[in-house]
């Protein structure tokens, strides 16, 4: 039986990556039913299903809809129950960034370049959300610019405007106005 929220993981005892998704809906509070996929014996049916390209776990069935790949799940959590505690607020990144000028310290580090694509959507986040970043999270809106400074991230990402307008058109498909 899914749990209250209709959540159902699958997932393999001794997967990091189940684990990290297990611990996320632990610290959000979220009740599900755990389904447990023994690899070692196969692949289930239900698996195949909802994962057909990768057929890995973990995979969380959401009233039955599939989300793949943990860290993805971990966003899908913060968005789909945005009244249970958040682990990805931009208050609490913009206490973990302190007065650093990067995530890896003096020097740009893994974090900031797993982090930085986001901030061609912290405009978007801003505007939609009807918030100012500089307000709720001053030193992430400094980082943000600090990074779009560096070439590597300039070159990578898309500008705020664009990303704006794809949200718009990904609103206008999903009915979400
Ligand atoms: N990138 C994936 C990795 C998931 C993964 O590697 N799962 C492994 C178990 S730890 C799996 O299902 N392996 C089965 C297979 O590769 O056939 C995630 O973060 O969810």
């Amino acid at each position: 039986m899914a749990g209250e929220k209709g959540l159902v993981l699958l997932d393999f005892w001794v997967s990091p990556f189940g684990q990290r998704v297990r611990i996320a809906l632990a610290e959000k509070g979220l009740p599900y039913e755990y389904v447990e996929e023994d690899l070692m014996a196969g692949k289930s049916d239900r698996l195949l299903r909802s994962n057909p390209v990768h057929k890995k776990i973990p995979v969380l069935l959401h009233d039955g809809r599939p989300v793949n790949e943990s860290l993805i799940i971990l966003q899908y959590l913060e968005d789909a129950f945005p009244d249970a505690p958040a682990l990805l607020l931009l208050k609490t990144l913009d206490g973990a960034l302190g007065d650093k000028p990067f995530f890896g310290g003096d020097k740009f580090g893994l974090v900031d370049a797993a982090f930085a694509p986001f901030t061609a959507w912290f405009h978007s986040y801003e505007r939609y959300g009807e918030f100012s970043l500089a307000e709720v999270a001053p030193k992430i809106a400094a980082w943000a610019k600090r990074c779009g400074e560096r070439e590597s991230v300039a070159k990578s990402l898309y500008s705020p405007d664009k990303v704006y307008d794809f949200i718009g058109l990904l609103k206008k498909k999903y009915g979400i106005e």
